[in-house]
């Protein structure tokens, strides 16, 4: 649609333009209720001004003084569902017809190969993430859909340890390169990577996924064990299905409750052996193997009838035969302790990242973070600097008022001075510290303190005043396992 007589053409379809939650929108375009006070989206797309593509049929346009044809064709096919194992169902099919004047298919390949640029570099500075296509509608050939097309989560973001972060950085970076692939094979290593990141709720686990998926340019494929429809079967062929290079996100993995049919087995069996034998001998040897038999035949098939993925199950998704190489897998999860060492053995995990509840330096960092002008640019390659072990890292990585850092980001310094906030553009570091010193060491997590912030999202001086009061509630909160909090 960059072309400017297919824009003019006479031949044109009106589309309502409906935008994902992260696409800018015109604030002219929201209406306000009544007392002007509240926004108001009743309506939102019929509002919205159309967009306009070219109509089904003929066009002609011009690109680099050469005239080409293009011819859009829709029609309904049956899909009679075989492929899926699902119903049949009508379904549009779209044909484009793209000719140009001339015996050469040179312009049309040079037009192609310059569309193809334009789309990727529309998309460069965002992160495409896929989960497994609903249990009824997976295919053998593709499983996965997009759910997301999102901004990429920049890396400096997450606030965590800066050695930790290019620790992975460097791995992953590593792994990545081209000539890994002849390395591992030349020593008949499986080329995968798998990363476990354990801690607690809400310390950056999934955040830090996403900012590597960005860094590196890669879709991210998330999964969750909990899915109820998912079966072992189909964790094989997502696997299998996966593109050359890309992120996996197995979320939760302890949560799965993955089942380990035969080892339950074996204990349910022993255990009710152990049972019988007691109660026998209390009995004077009443019971019979019979007996036996006929409990561990009931504990198998209830066994058996449990939904879910077995550990087995899981390990021969990630690396057997059918399990796509060149992927990285990042396993996550709140209890490392409760997983199998089957799981994590070297080859399946190779690096452990640890998280933690956030630290006096990481509260102020946050602090810093939320304050910032928001008009960063996303990350571009030629922002990214190397450092000594091949890594790229930003130039913005430096925290401001951290101990690496103290000058302001011009975006910080631009929100302060058009007075945006309630304090003077001098005094971020400072508050920012003296908020991190109300902040206890290692108790509360990222996502308690970005919330607590948030809140606040435009009064740092309120929110390190009203600290003291929140922190003292929090901990009481803590304390007493209640869920319900006193300062919000
Ligand atoms: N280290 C961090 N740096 C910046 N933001 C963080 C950090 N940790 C958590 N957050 C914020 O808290 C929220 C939850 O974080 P995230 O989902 O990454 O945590 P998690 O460790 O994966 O949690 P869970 O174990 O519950 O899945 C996000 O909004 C994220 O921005």
């Amino acid at each position: 649609m960059s072309q400017p007589r297919m824009v003019n053409s006479r031949y044109l379809m009106a589309e309502t333009a409906s935008k994902t939650a992260w696409e800018d929108e015109d604030e002219s375009m929201v209406a306000r209720d009544r007392s002007g006070l509240y926004l108001n989206f009743s309506n939102q797309e019929a509002r919205a001004r159309p967009q306009f593509i070219p109509a089904l049929g003929l066009h002609s346009f011009w690109w680099k003084g050469q005239y080409f044809k293009l011819n859009r064709k829709k029609e309904s096919v049956f899909d009679d569902g075989a492929s899926s194992g699902g119903f049949g169902a009508f379904k549009d099919k779209e044909d484009l017809t793209i000719s140009c004047l001339g015996r050469s298919p040179e312009p049309i390949k040079q037009l192609l190969a310059h569309t193809k640029e334009q789309y990727y570099s529309a998309h460069q500075a965002r992160t495409i993430v896929k989960r497994p296509l609903p249990g009824y509608m997976r295919r053998a050939r593709n499983n996965w859909q997009i759910v997301a097309n999102r901004p990429v989560r920049e890396m400096k973001t997450v606030v965590l340890e800066h050695q930790q972060k290019l620790q992975v950085l460097a791995d992953m970076n590593e792994y990545l390169h081209p000539e890994t692939p002849r390395w591992y094979a030349n020593r008949g290593i499986p080329l995968r990577r798998g990363y476990l990141f354990h801690g607690p709720p809400g310390t950056g686990k999934t955040s830090l996924s996403f900012a590597l998926a960005g860094v590196f340019g890669l879709d991210i494929h998330v999964i969750s064990l909990l899915e109820p429809t998912l079966t072992e079967e189909d964790l094989s062929s997502l696997f299998s299905t996966l593109p050359r290079r890309c992120v996996v996100l197995l979320e939760d993995i302890d949560t799965a409750g993955l089942r380990r049919p035969v080892d339950e087995l074996r204990a349910a069996e022993r255990a009710s052996k152990k049972e019988k034998e007691n109660t026998s001998k209390e009995e004077s040897g009443k019971t019979t193997s019979s007996d036996i038999k006929e409990l561990a035949k009931v504990l198998k098939k209830e066994t058996e009838d449990k939904k879910g993925i077995s550990l087995s199950g899981l390990l021969n998704a990630i690396d057997g035969v059918a399990s796509h190489e060149g992927r990285v897998l990042i396993m996550t999860t709140n209890v490392p302790e409760s997983l199998d060492e089957a799981l994590i053995r070297p080859g399946r995990v190779d690096l452990q990242v640890e998280f933690t509840y956030a630290t006096k330096e990481q509260a102020k960092e946050l602090f810093i973070r939320m304050y910032e002008g928001d008009q960063g640019r996303p990350q571009r390659l030629d922002d990214a600097k190397p450092v000594p072990n091949g890594t790229a890292v930003t130039s913005s990585e430096k925290v401001p008022g951290s101990a690496n850092g103290s000058v302001l980001s011009p975006e910080t310094s631009s929100a302060l001075r058009s007075g945006e906030l309630d304090i003077a553009i001098d005094e971020l570091p400072e508050i920012a510290h003296r908020f991190s010193e109300k902040i206890p060491d290692g108790e509360f997590s990222p996502a308690e303190i970005q919330g607590y912030l948030l809140k606040r999202k435009k009064h740092p001086r309120r929110a390190f005043e009203e600290a003291d009061k929140w922190v003292a509630a929090l901990i009481r909160q803590k304390m007493n396992r209640t869920k319900v909090s006193q300062v919000q």
